[in-house]
């Protein structure tokens, strides 16, 4: 009997996502901060899983946030894997199994959340909506380490290399087996994060494409001090990478850093920064800033499209109603869709 091939969303395009950009016409848009609508509906994640701790007690809340931002227009929602590891479910008394099963349900929820969302869109004539792709979450090592190191890149001598590998690897085998369209690095503060994720892409033959983003604190270098120069030189060597910019950073920073990132490479540059507000990683708590409003947000949004980002969304502290304005001055709803 001869092998039926099904395509799936795993299959190798590389070109997937500037595809998937040119249809939405242009720039597509991605969700807001997924913990912060989560806290909004009453979940508690003063804890050092964040926002996985949901995975374990409050799934439908998950569903529930994927649709929010489906409804208000994001074309691509990412998962709630952030800070979802094996370790760190370990460290809980789960079993390796039934951590590798959570992250498999994180993929399963925001994958059933966007079949349900568009069969129901597809039932109104002339809807504006595009089919969503899904992002699988892959918070950086300092997220896991719940103490503020995503914003640092400080990990310390001890932490090299090979253990950034092996922290990442099971968890990125089973969230790429688990189907998602994209993977989402996040707030990645350092160069040796980017290099072992790019060998790690490389050695485990991902398929689906990949985006990295950076945070940035002083809104000229990467958290550890590090410049972007020297990280997107990495970025740069690998096909497997798609998209690379800058997301939980505060607003003001990132018009120029589209700016610096479009002369250092050829790769989409997508653009997810948070409110303004200040992550005190001690503290597990946001502290006031320059705070931006979701009007102030969009007009500097059309800044960063103009400038040359194809793929803009809120992080933490933004909602679905940031994602809704953006959606509204991003895209060019006469356009036909799909
Ligand atoms: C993007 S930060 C606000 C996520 C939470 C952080 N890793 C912590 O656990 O403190
Ligand atoms: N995708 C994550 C990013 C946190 S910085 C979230 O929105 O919660
Ligand atoms: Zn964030």
């Amino acid at each position: 009997m001869g092998v039926i091939f099904e395509p799936t969303n795993n299959d190798n395009n590389p070109r997937l996502l500037e595809d998937f950009i040119e249809k939405a016409g242009g720039c597509a848009v991605i969700d807001g901060g997924f913990a912060t609508q989560l806290e909004l509906h009453g979940a508690s994640i003063k804890d050092p899983l964040w926002s996985a701790l949901c995975l374990i007690n409050n799934p439908h809340l998950i569903s529930k946030v994927h649709l929010e931002y489906l409804e208000a227009g994001a074309d691509i929602i990412v998962t709630s894997s952030y800070q979802a590891t094996l370790p760190g479910f370990i460290s809980r008394g789960l079993s390796l199994e039934q951590g590798e099963k959570l992250l498999e349900k994180s993929v399963k929820l925001a994958t059933d959340a966007r079949d349900v969302f568009w069969e129901s869109v597809n039932k109104i004539d002339d809807h504006t909506y595009n089919r969503a792709l899904v992002a699988a979450s892959i918070g950086s090592y300092g997220a896991y380490l719940a103490d503020g190191s995503e914003y640092s890149g400080n990990y310390g001598e001890n932490v090299d290399m090979n253990k950034l590998k092996d922290f990442h690897r099971r968890r990125l085998q089973v969230l790429v087996a688990a189907g998602p369209d994209l993977l989402a690095f996040e707030t990645i503060p350092n160069k040796l994060e980017t290099q072992a994720i790019v060998e790690l892409l490389e050695e485990e033959n991902v398929q689906i494409p990949s985006w990295i983003c950076y945070s940035s604190v002083d809104g000229v270098n990467a958290p550890s001090g590090e410049s972007f120069a020297d990280c997107l030189e990495v970025i740069n060597t690998s096909r497997r990478i798609a998209a690379v910019g800058i997301n939980c950073a505060p607003p003001q920073f990132v018009h120029s850093l589209v700016q610096k990132f479009k002369e250092l490479t050829e790769k989409v540059i997508v653009v997810y920064p948070n409110s303004g507000e200040i992550w005190d990683g001690i503290a597990k708590k946001w502290m006031p800033s320059k705070c931006f409003n979701d009007d102030k947000f969009k007009v500097l949004a059309t800044r960063w499209r103009d400038s040359g980002a194809k793929l803009i969304g809120g992080c933490c502290r933004t909602t679905p109603s940031t994602v809704r304005g953006l959606s509204k001055v991003l895209k060019n709803t006469s356009l036909a869709r799909n």
